[in-house]
């Protein structure tokens, strides 16, 4: 029986949450108050959208083989991604047998040399790549999990992200990870702000779960540490991304700053095994968060990860719902995972990529049976009420 060639590639956005999950309608928690490299222009400090962090939108790749089987996936590109896939990349795609994933990735990533190596042109390359691995599980009638050699543990533990802590206790995660509200142009006052915010949660959760800031790029090193040091006694278990992603010295600094045992964890606007080789051997963190819908797929993923491991480092991927969870249950240096809490007050576990998805797993008691993700490929199916746009084609 001949292998299936890939028939056709087809790029669709949509807007409203999904896989650019900061898309959100206003009041959400994740477009509140929350400190990034903008936060020094105060037009641009009260809210991300404000300076534009929903503008790409959600790309949807679909593939269809020549025996009629389609795969799927979603990430954050919108139309710029879209124009990439239907006039650039699809050329490389449509005629090759569906086994062809390492060959595919490796000619879209030379071709776009010129003009990508991370950031949205990686983020396409990684819905290509994730649509691939799709299809062929469809084909092969396996898991995704199945194909990366199978889970090493019979079920997956979650930390939330969010603004509520304390109710993710409630809900059974491990943990918590706040965005960190007042950045380097609040001054010290800020610093106090984020350093009492900590206390608050610290005594509203008590002293067995961890508590976590992510402060998305936007500070120094000098404020990193000193937020660091002041976090010491309410047991911060980790800084995230304190500096912008190409500061690899500042990170360096910083982990020789921190207090022995906090983590400085950082990757998740980082993309492609070189870009992870950098924050590794330039030793900027303890934990890698690659997320596998910008890194470059779960072809990358495969190459950043086995460096990591041969570098003792914990590999626990930005939250992207069912693409890492399929990664993450089959690495034992990916011992956990992050689960990003999408209800607008955080108080209540709705599917990450609402409402862009059907069949969504979500953790239960902040945990997930391996055998949750046994459906073929990613085991999840397009909601068919999404407003799909194709807006170009080929
Ligand atoms: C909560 C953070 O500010 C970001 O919105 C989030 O996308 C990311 O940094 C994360 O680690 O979940
Ligand atoms: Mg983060």
């Amino acid at each position: 029986m001949p292998m299936p060639t890939i028939k056709h590639i087809r790029a669709y956005t949509v807007r409203g949450g999904g896989a650019d999950y900061h898309d959100q309608g206003d009041g959400h928690w994740i477009d509140g108050q929350i400190s990034t490299p903008m936060s020094k222009y105060p037009e641009y400090r009260m809210t991300r959208k404000s300076f534009g962090l929903n503008v790409l939108g959600t790309l949807v790749v679909e593939v269809e083989a020549s025996d009629g089987t389609t795969g799927f996936a979603v990430t954050t590109a919108g139309e710029i991604g879209a124009f990439i896939v239907e006039k650039h990349l699809a050329r490389f795609i449509e005629g090759q047998r569906v086994t062809d994933i390492e060959r595919i990735w490796d000619q879209m990533f030379n071709a776009t040399l010129f003009y990508g190596r991370k950031g949205v042109v990686l983020n396409t390359i990684s819905g290509v790549d994730l649509a691939l691995w799709d299809l062929l599980g469809k084909i092969r009638q396996e898991p995704v999990h199945a194909m990366l050699g199978g889970p090493v543990r019979d079920e997956l533990t979650f930390y939330a992200t969010g603004a509520r802590p304390d109710l993710a206790k409630q809900m059974g995660f491990i943990g918590g990870k706040m965005p960190l509200k007042h950045g380097p142009a609040e001054g010290d006052a800020g610093l106090e702000k984020n350093l009492a915010q900590l206390a608050d949660m610290r005594e509203r959760v008590g002293n067995d779960f961890w508590l976590m800031f992510d402060c998305w790029m936007s500070l120094d090193v000098n404020y990193a540490t000193r937020l660091a040091q002041g976090a010491r006694e309410f047991d911060l278990k980790w800084i995230e991304e304190a500096l912008p992603p190409d500061d690899y010295w500042g990170y360096a600094e910083l982990k020789r700053n921190v207090p022995t045992g906090m983590l400085v964890n950082t990757g998740e606007h980082e993309a492609t095994r070189w870009g992870f080789r950098m924050l590794m051997e330039m030793e900027c963190c303890d934990v890698i968060q690659p997320d596998v819908g910008w890194c470059g797929g779960i072809t990358e993923l495969i190459k950043i990860s086995a460096l990591a491991d041969a570098h003792n480092k914990l590999v626990v991927p930005h939250g992207s719902s069912v693409y890492s969870y399929h990664f993450v249950v089959t690495r034992h240096n990916s011992p956990f995972a992050e689960f990003l809490m999408m209800a607008p007050e955080a108080d209540e576990v709705v599917p990450m990529f609402n409402p862009l998805l059907l069949d969504e797993p979500v953790p239960e008691n902040g945990r997930m049976r391996a055998s949750r993700l046994d459906a073929p490929g990613f085991g999840v199916r397009l909601n068919p009420e999404n407003q799909l746009a194709r807006p170009y084609e080929h």
